[in-house]
């Protein structure tokens, strides 16, 4: 099994986002925090830029939609060209329906499980997913503090794709660093989303080939 590594340019040069996504080109995804501040209590940007990431990043652009009402809007940023969506639990209305239309729409859909709430709900319709997201911060800002009491979520999850034999991935976001990078790989998830670690580096590329390393060395299928 591959892992994935997804840069946040929730850490990034906003005013110079080409630049700062051409120094993530050696990760697999650029991970796309879009906050409404509803959701969570943060605002970030919305469909026109992340249109415009989408045609200029070399990379798979992942949009994280930290956002109410997804089922309007998550449709949005698959027009505008993104390669996954995620929606949250805690917000959409009827998430098996937009997935279906997002995997119509040629858009890989992902969905993501805020700490407090469990992940069992989600086993009854795994399969309607590609990824799914356990968020390892209370979401909203870059920078906190990696939550560790997550990893049985992401434990359980494993345990339930693999018994079933799915191919569904595991996304972990939040604190993810070379010192982090370990404890999630081992519990199970194979896409790693890294902001300040990865921003905050004198070198982004070599901060994603160490929390690569790490998370490689530490991977349990
Ligand atoms: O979605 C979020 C925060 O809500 C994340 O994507 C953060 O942006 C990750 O930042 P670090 O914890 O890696 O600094």
């Amino acid at each position: 099994m591959t892992i994935q590594i997804a840069p946040s340019i929730l850490s990034a040069d906003f005013v110079n986002l080409e630049r700062e996504l051409k120094a993530i080109s050696t990760a697999d995804l650029v991970h796309v925090d879009v906050m409404d501040h509803h959701f969570v209590p943060n605002l970030t940007l919305g469909e026109p830029i992340v249109k415009r990431i989408c045609e200029v990043s070399p990379i798979p652009v992942d949009a994280h939609l930290m956002i109410e009402d997804p089922d309007r809007w998550a449709p949005e940023f698959a027009k505008a060209g993104a390669d996954s969506v995620t929606f949250h639990m805690g917000a959409a209305h009827a998430p098996v329906r937009l997935a279906r239309q997002l995997h119509d729409m040629g858009t890989r859909a992902c969905f993501a499980v805020r700490p407090a709430e469990p992940v069992e709900p989600i086993f009854d319709i795994l399969d309607e997913f590609y990824m799914i997201l356990i968020m390892t911060v209370e979401p909203g800002f870059g920078g906190q503090k990696f939550l560790d009491n997550q990893m049985n979520k992401v434990r359980r999850l494993r345990d339930e794709i693999t018994r079933r034999g799915l191919k569904t991935k595991i996304q972990v976001d939040g604190g993810v660093s070379p010192s982090t990078a370990a404890i999630v790989a081992a519990a199970g998830a194979d896409v790693l989303v890294a902001g300040s670690a990865v921003y905050g580096a004198d070198d982004p590329a070599q901060a994603i080939a160490s929390i690569r390393q790490e998370a490689e060395k530490a991977f349990r299928a």
